[in-house]
């Protein structure tokens, strides 16, 4: 077993923009280098503004983007050396992505079952329709869905926060080491966040699965995450344990986004609305030993 689930150095993206006479390059992530460990699965939270490079990271460790430079290494596999079906086939056995939008993860006029079923295909050669069957409602029972709910029914018969369920429990079925999510929460229903979220500490915990959460939302990253690195313009200015971080900010970026939230905390104070904004809640649990 490796000791490192993913080893990321040194790495950046590059983007061009403009015509050719007026081409400007826009450094998107620049020299980001952080590890997860195998034997400790943990939720490590990647939080910025807008630009600031998350999703560009997060599509570069799912090797949907290429580095122009570093090295990205997943369970010992080399990112840049993945060529054939079969080693792509064997990288997306390691890392799921979630998406944003549900709705844009399901193709509308498609049955979610035959979704869950190709997908079981795809990742399991164990034979025969009952055994299709158990491991699809396993993987649904574990998002808290069983296959009898979502038998026959198409993606707008569910509401995000449901068919957000079935993404998750399709990316289940792949049995990965690590999930990234990339903003998973921001489209769903504020009164079904919480448990989508909470979903993946039971993954975390239950199933030894490392998450990789993309987010603005620094109320459900302290809330979840093991650790946080906070981006700005590229780089990684702040990182460490979730609740130390947030905290007690270091960098002028981080106090400047607990800030915000305070604010917006404040906000709904006056306003007499009770969220999830608040950082210090004696509500929220305490960090996973
Ligand atoms: N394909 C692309 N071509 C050109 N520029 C890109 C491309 N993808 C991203 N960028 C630029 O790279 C920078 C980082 O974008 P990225 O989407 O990674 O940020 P982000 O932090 O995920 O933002 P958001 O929270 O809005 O999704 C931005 O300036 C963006 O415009």
């Amino acid at each position: 077993m490796n000791d490192l689930l993913l080893d990321i150095s040194e790495v950046s993206k590059t983007f061009g923009r403009g015509g050719l006479l007026s081409r400007q390059k826009i450094a998107a992530v620049n020299q980001v280098s952080f590890q997860l460990a195998a034997r400790r699965p943990e939720i490590l939270a990647i939080i910025g503004e807008s630009g600031s490079g998350k999703t560009t990271l997060a599509r570069m460790i799912l090797n949907i983007e290429t580095p122009t430079s570093g090295k990205l290494v997943l369970d010992g596999i080399d990112l840049a050396a993945i060529r054939s079906s079969d080693a792509r086939m064997a990288f997306m056995h390691k890392v799921q992505p979630i998406f944003q939008n549900p709705f844009e993860s399901f193709n509308p006029l498609k049955r979610l079952d035959r979704y869950l079923f190709m997908t079981r295909r795809r990742f399991s050669r164990a034979a025969g329709e009952g055994a299709a069957e158990t491991s699809v409602d396993d993987a649904l029972q574990k998002v808290g869905l069983s296959l009898q709910e979502v038998r026959h029914r198409y993606p707008h018969e569910l509401s995000g926060g449901q068919l957000q369920r079935v993404a998750i429990a399709r990316a289940l079925l792949a049995e990965p080491k690590l999930i990234v999510a990339d903003e998973p929460v921001s489209m769903i229903d504020a009164s079904l966040r919480i448990s989508i979220v909470n979903l993946f500490k039971t993954l975390r915990d239950d199933l030894g699965i490392s998450i990789i959460y993309v987010t603005h939302d620094l109320a459900t990253a302290y809330y979840i995450s093991d650790r946080i690195m906070i981006m700005q313009k590229g780089c990684v200015v702040e990182s460490g344990d979730a609740r130390t971080v947030l905290r007690a900010p270091q960098h002028p970026y981080t106090r400047q986004l607990r800030e915000a939230v305070l604010l917006t905390e404040a906000a709904d104070v006056a306003a007499g609305v009770s969220g999830m904004n608040d950082l210090t809640s004696p509500g929220a649990p305490e960090r996973r030993a």
